[in-house]
């Protein structure tokens, strides 16, 4: 039985990830802590994570870019694999994430989905067959709760995508004022919020008279709460290092 320490456990994903956790009998929420509460299964209350003494074995974080730098140094100070999951990170977050895999096993990705890791190699592979003459796009749509745009994934499918170029594209985030044609180089990414839509995201490849599209629709959050309790099972016992939904996968192979 594992035991994991949830940041961001009243939030929506941590909801989720509660009650998928409670199903399963390999591991168990041993505490949950959030901006402005503490919520232990069977653990005395602390006021903080550094008041957290007992055997904790992994760390979920689902929360908020702010909460990053202090719940990677609680990581480091105690030897934790962590899995972070929270989207929005500036690229000087991302650094302290890469740092931190230096000292500590971290999980870092967009999506926990199964699907939108294969969305990714199939969006590797239509780029190395399409990208020097189609234009690329890239749409996500999410639920009017959602605060970072664009989103985690649509950011991870623009880098993919990047790398099966031979040049380095420019991201051109919606396109509102623009007054020029579109140039050859861009990866136009757009954000749409309403409702409770999941997690839309769409890769367009558009060439002349013909276009292909790869997509993938989240239907519940549970994909992504299960993968991230997968990705953080995995983690346990591993070397330093920064991994992903790819390792995970290759794992099970
Ligand atoms: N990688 C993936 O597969 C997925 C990633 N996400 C990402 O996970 C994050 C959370 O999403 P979601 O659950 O929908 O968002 P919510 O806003 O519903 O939940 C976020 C939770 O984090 C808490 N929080 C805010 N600041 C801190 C802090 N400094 N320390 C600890 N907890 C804090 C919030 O508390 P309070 O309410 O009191 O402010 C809230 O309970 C987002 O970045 C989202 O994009 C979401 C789904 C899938
Ligand atoms: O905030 C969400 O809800 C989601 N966020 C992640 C993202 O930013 O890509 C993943 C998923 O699409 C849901």
């Amino acid at each position: 039985m594992k035991n994991i320490l949830l940041n961001g456990c009243n939030g929506k994903m941590g909801q989720v990830i509660t009650s998928c956790v409670e199903q399963r009998s390999d591991c168990r929420i041993a505490a949950g802590f959030d901006i402005n509460t503490t919520m232990l299964a069977d653990y005395p209350v602390f006021s903080d994570p550094e008041g957290y003494t007992d055997d904790a074995d992994v760390i979920i974080d689902f929360s908020h870019p702010s909460a990053l730098s202090g719940l990677l140094a609680f990581a480091k100070k105690r030897g934790l694999p962590i899995v972070v999951a929270t989207t929005g990170l500036s690229p000087e977050q991302v650094e302290e994430v890469k740092e931190a895999s230096k000292k500590i096993p971290v999980f870092y990705s967009g999506n926990m989905s199964l699907g939108i890791n294969l969305l990714m190699e199939l969006a590797k592979k239509a780029t190395a067959v399409l990208g020097g003459s189609f234009d690329i796009e890239i749409v996500e749509q999410h639920h009017n709760q959602k605060i970072d745009a664009p989103s985690g994934t649509a950011l991870m499918l623009a880098d993919c995508i990047s790398s099966a170029l031979p040049e380095q594209p420019r991201y051109v985030y919606d396109r509102h004022s623009q007054r020029k044609k579109r140039d050859k180089d861009e990866i136009g990414i757009h954000s749409i919020r309403g409702g409770t839509i999941v997690g839309e995201h769409e890769v367009i490849f558009a060439g002349r008279d013909e276009v292909v599209t790869l997509s993938h629709s989240a239907h519940s959050k549970e994909i992504f709460a299960t993968g991230s309790v997968n990705a953080a099972l995995f983690l346990i016992g591993k070397q330093p290092g920064l991994y992903n939904m790819g390792d995970l996968v290759a794992s099970k192979n």
